[in-house]
Protein backbone atom coordinates (compact mmCIF):
# COMPACT_ATOMS: atom_id res chain seq x y z
CA UNK A 1 0.00 0.00 0.00
CA UNK A 2 1.49 3.73 -1.24
CA UNK A 3 0.51 6.95 -0.80
CA UNK A 4 -3.28 8.27 0.18
CA UNK A 5 -4.66 8.77 -3.25
CA UNK A 6 -7.96 10.37 -2.37
CA UNK A 7 -9.96 11.01 0.40
CA UNK A 8 -13.72 10.77 -0.18
CA UNK A 9 -16.25 13.54 1.10
CA UNK A 10 -19.64 12.29 1.31
CA UNK A 11 -22.31 15.48 0.45
CA UNK A 12 -25.55 15.76 -0.37
CA UNK A 13 -25.61 18.46 -3.08
CA UNK A 14 -22.67 18.57 -5.53
CA UNK A 15 -23.16 21.29 -6.93
CA UNK A 16 -23.31 23.69 -3.67
CA UNK A 17 -20.22 21.73 -2.55
CA UNK A 18 -18.62 22.01 -5.86
CA UNK A 19 -18.59 26.14 -5.66
CA UNK A 20 -17.32 25.78 -1.81
CA UNK A 21 -14.62 24.03 -2.46
CA UNK A 22 -13.66 25.66 -5.67
CA UNK A 23 -13.64 28.35 -3.21
CA UNK A 24 -11.72 26.81 -0.57
CA UNK A 25 -8.90 25.37 -2.76
CA UNK A 26 -8.87 28.61 -5.37
CA UNK A 27 -9.61 26.26 -8.69
CA UNK A 28 -12.59 24.47 -9.71
CA UNK A 29 -12.70 20.97 -10.14
CA UNK A 30 -10.68 18.75 -12.61
CA UNK A 31 -13.37 16.00 -13.25
CA UNK A 32 -16.80 15.56 -12.90
CA UNK A 33 -17.84 11.77 -13.36
CA UNK A 34 -20.36 9.31 -12.49
CA UNK A 35 -20.49 5.81 -11.22
CA UNK A 36 -23.66 4.16 -12.00
CA UNK A 37 -22.06 0.98 -9.59
CA UNK A 38 -22.34 2.67 -7.30
CA UNK A 39 -24.78 5.20 -7.14
CA UNK A 40 -22.67 8.23 -6.59
CA UNK A 41 -21.68 11.76 -8.71
CA UNK A 42 -18.32 12.13 -8.23
CA UNK A 43 -16.04 15.72 -8.57
CA UNK A 44 -12.70 15.58 -8.25
CA UNK A 45 -10.39 18.75 -6.34
CA UNK A 46 -6.25 18.59 -5.90
CA UNK A 47 -4.95 20.87 -3.58
CA UNK A 48 -1.10 20.84 -4.04
CA UNK A 49 -0.34 16.91 -4.08
CA UNK A 50 -3.50 16.41 -2.28
CA UNK A 51 -6.74 14.78 -4.15
CA UNK A 52 -10.51 15.24 -2.58
CA UNK A 53 -13.15 12.99 -3.88
CA UNK A 54 -16.89 14.49 -3.13
CA UNK A 55 -19.91 11.99 -3.29
CA UNK A 56 -23.21 12.68 -3.68
CA UNK A 57 -25.81 9.64 -3.77
CA UNK A 58 -27.74 8.74 -6.81
CA UNK A 59 -30.52 6.82 -5.43
CA UNK A 60 -31.47 5.88 -1.92
CA UNK A 61 -29.48 2.59 -2.44
CA UNK A 62 -26.47 3.89 -2.82
CA UNK A 63 -23.89 4.05 0.32
CA UNK A 64 -23.18 7.51 0.29
CA UNK A 65 -26.83 7.65 0.64
CA UNK A 66 -27.23 5.54 3.64
CA UNK A 67 -23.59 7.29 5.35
CA UNK A 68 -25.64 10.76 4.97
CA UNK A 69 -28.50 9.01 6.49
CA UNK A 70 -26.68 7.95 9.41
CA UNK A 71 -23.83 9.75 10.10
CA UNK A 72 -24.41 12.94 7.90
CA UNK A 73 -21.84 14.57 5.85
CA UNK A 74 -17.69 14.50 5.78
CA UNK A 75 -15.49 12.45 5.69
CA UNK A 76 -16.72 8.71 4.31
CA UNK A 77 -13.50 6.99 3.26
CA UNK A 78 -9.95 7.30 2.75
CA UNK A 79 -8.33 5.65 -0.66
CA UNK A 80 -4.56 4.23 -1.27
CA UNK A 81 -2.74 3.74 -4.30
CA UNK A 82 -1.59 0.42 -4.67
CA UNK A 83 0.58 -1.02 -7.11
CA UNK A 84 -1.26 -4.56 -7.81
CA UNK A 85 -4.55 -4.38 -6.48
CA UNK A 86 -4.88 -8.59 -6.75
CA UNK A 87 -1.74 -9.43 -4.59
CA UNK A 88 -2.65 -6.93 -1.91
CA UNK A 89 -6.15 -8.31 -1.80
CA UNK A 90 -4.73 -11.53 -0.90
CA UNK A 91 -2.13 -9.61 1.87
CA UNK A 92 -5.05 -8.28 3.27
CA UNK A 93 -7.21 -11.02 3.37
CA UNK A 94 -4.56 -13.37 4.69
CA UNK A 95 -4.07 -10.36 7.45
CA UNK A 96 -7.64 -10.87 8.53
CA UNK A 97 -9.40 -8.29 7.24
CA UNK A 98 -12.72 -8.03 5.36
CA UNK A 99 -12.38 -7.14 1.79
CA UNK A 100 -15.72 -6.24 0.30
CA UNK A 101 -15.11 -6.79 -3.02
CA UNK A 102 -12.67 -9.64 -3.70
CA UNK A 103 -12.93 -8.65 -7.53
CA UNK A 104 -11.99 -5.32 -8.23
CA UNK A 105 -14.64 -3.09 -9.79
CA UNK A 106 -14.01 -0.13 -11.78
CA UNK A 107 -13.96 2.95 -9.75
CA UNK A 108 -13.72 6.59 -10.71
CA UNK A 109 -10.29 8.33 -12.13
CA UNK A 110 -9.26 5.87 -14.38
CA UNK A 111 -8.82 3.02 -11.35
CA UNK A 112 -9.56 -0.26 -9.99
CA UNK A 113 -11.19 -0.58 -6.67
CA UNK A 114 -12.36 -2.48 -3.36
CA UNK A 115 -13.03 -1.70 0.11
CA UNK A 116 -12.28 -2.98 3.45
CA UNK A 117 -15.09 -3.22 5.61
CA UNK A 118 -14.88 -0.12 8.33
CA UNK A 119 -15.81 -2.86 11.34
CA UNK A 120 -12.76 -4.34 10.44
CA UNK A 121 -10.59 -1.34 10.28
CA UNK A 122 -11.20 0.93 13.88
CA UNK A 123 -14.39 2.40 11.96
CA UNK A 124 -12.84 3.86 8.58
CA UNK A 125 -13.54 2.29 5.33
CA UNK A 126 -10.38 2.23 3.30
CA UNK A 127 -10.54 2.06 -0.28
CA UNK A 128 -7.58 0.42 -2.31
CA UNK A 129 -7.28 2.32 -6.32
CA UNK A 130 -4.85 0.63 -8.66
CA UNK A 131 -4.41 2.57 -11.89
CA UNK A 132 -5.95 1.29 -15.34
CA UNK A 133 -2.69 1.82 -17.58
C1 LIG B 1 -16.68 6.54 -7.20
C2 LIG B 1 -16.15 5.17 -7.08
C3 LIG B 1 -15.17 4.97 -5.95
C4 LIG B 1 -13.87 5.69 -6.29
O1 LIG B 1 -13.40 5.45 -7.43
O2 LIG B 1 -13.30 6.44 -5.51
C5 LIG B 1 -15.73 5.36 -4.61
O3 LIG B 1 -15.19 6.00 -3.79
S1 LIG B 1 -17.33 4.73 -4.34
C6 LIG B 1 -17.74 5.16 -2.69
C7 LIG B 1 -19.05 4.54 -2.39
N1 LIG B 1 -18.94 3.10 -2.35
C8 LIG B 1 -18.71 2.42 -1.22
O4 LIG B 1 -18.69 2.96 -0.12
C9 LIG B 1 -18.55 0.92 -1.39
C10 LIG B 1 -18.10 0.26 -0.12
N2 LIG B 1 -19.10 0.40 0.94
C11 LIG B 1 -19.98 -0.57 1.21
O5 LIG B 1 -19.96 -1.64 0.60
C12 LIG B 1 -21.01 -0.29 2.27
O6 LIG B 1 -21.20 1.09 2.44
C13 LIG B 1 -20.62 -0.92 3.66
C14 LIG B 1 -19.36 -0.31 4.24
C15 LIG B 1 -20.47 -2.46 3.54
C16 LIG B 1 -21.79 -0.66 4.63
O7 LIG B 1 -22.94 -1.10 3.97
P1 LIG B 1 -24.28 -1.58 4.71
O8 LIG B 1 -23.94 -2.61 5.74
O9 LIG B 1 -25.33 -1.92 3.73
O10 LIG B 1 -24.69 -0.19 5.31
P2 LIG B 1 -25.08 0.29 6.71
O11 LIG B 1 -25.48 1.69 6.52
O12 LIG B 1 -26.10 -0.65 7.34
O13 LIG B 1 -23.73 0.26 7.56
C17 LIG B 1 -23.31 -0.81 8.38
C18 LIG B 1 -22.36 -0.25 9.42
O14 LIG B 1 -21.19 0.29 8.79
C19 LIG B 1 -21.05 1.69 9.10
N3 LIG B 1 -20.55 2.40 7.94
C20 LIG B 1 -21.11 2.44 6.72
N4 LIG B 1 -20.38 3.20 5.90
C21 LIG B 1 -19.33 3.65 6.63
C22 LIG B 1 -18.23 4.49 6.32
N5 LIG B 1 -18.08 5.00 5.10
N6 LIG B 1 -17.35 4.76 7.29
C23 LIG B 1 -17.48 4.25 8.56
N7 LIG B 1 -18.53 3.41 8.90
C24 LIG B 1 -19.43 3.14 7.94
C25 LIG B 1 -22.46 2.13 9.45
O15 LIG B 1 -22.44 3.26 10.25
C26 LIG B 1 -22.99 0.91 10.19
O16 LIG B 1 -22.47 0.90 11.50
P3 LIG B 1 -23.42 0.52 12.73
O17 LIG B 1 -24.60 1.43 12.64
O18 LIG B 1 -22.54 0.74 13.93
O19 LIG B 1 -23.76 -0.93 12.52
CO1 LIG C 1 -13.20 6.90 -3.51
Amino acid sequence: MKKIEHIGIAVKNLEESNLLFEKLFGAPAYKQEEVASEGVKTSFFMNGPNKIELLEATNPESPIAKFLEKKGEGIHHIAFDVEDIISEIERLKSEGFTVLNETPKRGADNKLVTFLHPKGTNGVLIELCQEIK
